[in-house]
Formats: structure tokens, C-alpha cells, sequence
């Protein structure tokens, strides 16, 4: 049967190209070229820190990144409803409020923000089932779940909403494979299934660790669902689930790591979702988040659930449900 998979050039990097990583999330949004990307990508701008500024404190960087600026623009982005938008002028969202509260996680700074009030708007999106809306146009989706619980537990007020209900629900969205979708009866995905078991912090599985150790391709890459190409950031979300699945040996880790380091662009930085692409701060976090799980001696180490460095959730003091 022919597999979907990529190759990895002869010419492809071997070693992690730390210092080009830190000049390519430093600069990012900083070349001129980058109005337009950088206007297209206004609507995911809070995620585009959260990605940047995380990436950056894995590498034992963050301090070169402007916190001032950064802690300004998250207040910006507050709204009397409690949610927080991406960028000023735009609706507020669950994404973007998780986005918001990892970003003051990870420089201490979360009384800056109404914290009531984001309790209030999170827990103002759960539905009657347990799921949780992402924002008041109504959209359901398992990642929202993820969202509002991941945002509850950094404030500490998960007594906030019916934990019970969102498990419930979250649990409906399991299928037969192990796997988990958006909603009930939706095709499994790895990044849903980061996401519902972040959410539930206490699945565990056989059938779902097989699931997830059968994303490795020959390329050493894994995939996000079978028959699909590899992509870097789903050593994230692969990895991260069976890291709270305490199953993360299921995955051979010398060969994931020849495809993220292939997948690095050895002139600009960056780590892009396949080798020769173009990288990005997004499958730049993901790709170093993965070797973090690994253990990377050059990486402080990540939390699977949280995705944040540990120091910083230590620092918290919030404990995760030990899964193994
Ligand atoms: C360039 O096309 C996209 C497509 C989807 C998105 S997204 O916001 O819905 N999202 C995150 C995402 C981000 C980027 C990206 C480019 C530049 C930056 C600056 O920070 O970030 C690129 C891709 C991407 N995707 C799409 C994707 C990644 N790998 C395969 N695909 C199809 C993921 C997507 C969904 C998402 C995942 C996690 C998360 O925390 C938020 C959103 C963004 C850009
Ligand atoms: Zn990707």
C-alpha cells in the first residue's frame, strides 16, 4: 500500500539551529514585507504571540521580547464582557482568551487582567450539554472545551463551570477508533485529541495510545490522521497525548526528531510543518515543543497539558491530575 509520507533531503539540517529560531520569532512581524502577512494574520495576532513568545521561552529567551508592549497589547484586547479579542477591534474568543492568559503565565502577570470577568465569560459559554461555545456567535467545538477548562484551571476557578457536564460531553466525542472530533460523531484528529484529552486529564487507553503511536511514518514525521502527510506540529499534539497518556516511548523518538530537525530552515530560522517548507511561528513552538517532550538538553521542559515551560506552571502552583 503506498504510504503518504515525505523525504528527507541529504542536504537537510541535522542539529537544531537554536540562535536562528530566536532571530526568526525576534524579527518576526518586524520585516517590512510583512504588512500584508501581518494584516492577513491579524485575527489570530494574540495566538501569534502565544506561539512566538512560548517558543521563545523554551529557548530561555523570552526576556528579548518586549514584555511591556506585549502586556499593553493583552489589555487592549480586553473587553467589559471578560473575553479577550486577538487584536483591538476584534470579537472576543475563547482561543484568544486562553491565548492571553498562557502569554501573562508565562511573565507572572495575571493580575493585570479582570480575572472575574474571564471566569464570567468563560463559563458564560458552556452550553446545557457541557460543551462550550467559542465566542457568542455560538460555534461547538471540542477545542473550546479545552480552552475554557485550560483557562479556568490558570485561574484556579474550574468551580467556575460544570467540569462533570464538559466531561460528559467531551466523552461522547470519543468514536470507535479511540480517536476524538470536534463534536459527537466527527472524524478523529490528533490536535481534537490533544485537546479532549488535555480536557479530561484522565483518559487513558490502549486503544487510543495505538491510535496515536500509529501516526509514525517512515520519514519518522507523524501525521494527524491515517493516510495524511506528516506535519511538525503534530509531534505536539501526538506526542503531548501520549505524554498524558504516559505512553510517550510509544513513538521512536531519534527518528521524530531527524524530521523536525529536517524540517528547519537552515537561512532564515524557523521550523515549517514539512521539510522545504515555510516555517512559521506556529510549527516553530510545536516543533521545539516536541523535542522539549523529548527531553532536549538545550530546552527547558513543557507541560503537556498546559503547553507552557514547566517552571512557569510550577511557579503556579496548579496541579495536573497524575496520569502515570
Ligand atoms: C496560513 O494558513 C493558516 C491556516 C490556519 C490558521 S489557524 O489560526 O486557524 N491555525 C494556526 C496556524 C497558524 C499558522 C501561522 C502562520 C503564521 C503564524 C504566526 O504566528 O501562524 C499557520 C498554520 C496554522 N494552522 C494551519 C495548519 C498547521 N498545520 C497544518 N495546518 C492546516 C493551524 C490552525 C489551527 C490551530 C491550531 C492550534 C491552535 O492553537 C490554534 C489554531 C492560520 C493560518
Ligand atoms: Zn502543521
Amino acid at each position: 500500500m503506498l504510504i503518504k509520507d515525505v523525504v528527507l533531503g541529504e542536504d537537510a539540517p541535522k542539529a537544531l539551529l537554536l540562535e536562528k529560531h530566536k532571530e526568526f520569532l525576534l524579527s518576526y512581524g518586524k520585516k517590512s514585507h510583512m504588512d500584508y502577512e501581518h494584516k492577513m494574520t491579524e485575527y489570530l495576532r494574540m495566538s501569534g504571540y502565544y506561539w512566538g513568545l512560548t517558543a521563545l521561552s523554551l529557548m530561555g529567551d523570552l526576556e528579548h521580547a518586549g514584555k511591556e508592549e506585549i502586556l499593553n497589547f493583552v489589555q487592549e484586547c480586553q473587553n467589559p464582557c471578560g473575553g479577550i479579542s486577538p487584536a483591538p477591534g476584534h470579537d472576543p474568543h475563547l482561543l484568544y482568551t486562553l491565548s492571553a492568559v498562557q502569554i501573562l503565565c508565562l511573565y507572572d502577570a495575571l493580575d493585570i487582567l479582570d480575572k472575574e470577568a474571564i471566569v464570567k465569560y468563560v463559563s458564560g459559554l458552556q452550553q446545557d450539554d457541557g460543551s462550550f461555545a467559542g465566542d457568542k456567535w455560538g460555534e461547538i467545538d471540542t477545542r473550546f472545551s479545552f480552552c475554557a477548562l485550560a483557562c479556568l484551571s490558570f485561574v484556579k476557578r474550574l468551580d467556575a463551570v460544570n467540569v462533570d457536564k464538559a466531561v460528559e460531553y467531551i466523552l461522547q466525542c470519543m468514536n470507535f477508533d479511540g480517536g476524538f472530533g470536534c463534536r459527537p460523531g466527527s472524524e478523529s484528529h490528533a490536535g481534537q485529541i490533544y485537546c479532549c484529552l488535555g480536557s479530561l486529564d484522565l483518559a487513558k487507553g490502549d486503544l487510543l495510545g495505538w491510535w496515536l503511536s500509529e501516526r509514525q511514518l517512515p520519514s519518522g514525521g507523524l501525521n494527524g490522521r491515517p493516510e495524511k502527510l506528516p506535519d511538525v506540529c503534530y509531534s505536539w499534539w501526538v506526542l503531548a497525548s501520549l505524554s498524558m497518556l504516559g505512553r510517550l516511548h510509544w513513538i521512536d523518538h531519534d527518528l521524530l526528531r531527524s524530521f523536525i530537525l529536517a524540517c528547519q530552515d537552515s537561512e532564515t530560522g524557523g521550523i515549517s510543518d514539512r521539510p522545504g517548507d515555510i516555517p512559521d511561528p506556529f510549527h516553530t513552538l510545536f516543533g521545539l515543543a516536541g523535542l522539549s517532550l523529548f527531553g532536549d538538553e538545550h530546552l527547558v521542559p513543557i507541560h503537556p497539558v498546559f503547553c507552557l515551560p514547566y517552571p512557569v506552571i510550577d511557579r503556579l502552583g496548579i496541579q495536573t491530575q497524575s496520569l502515570h
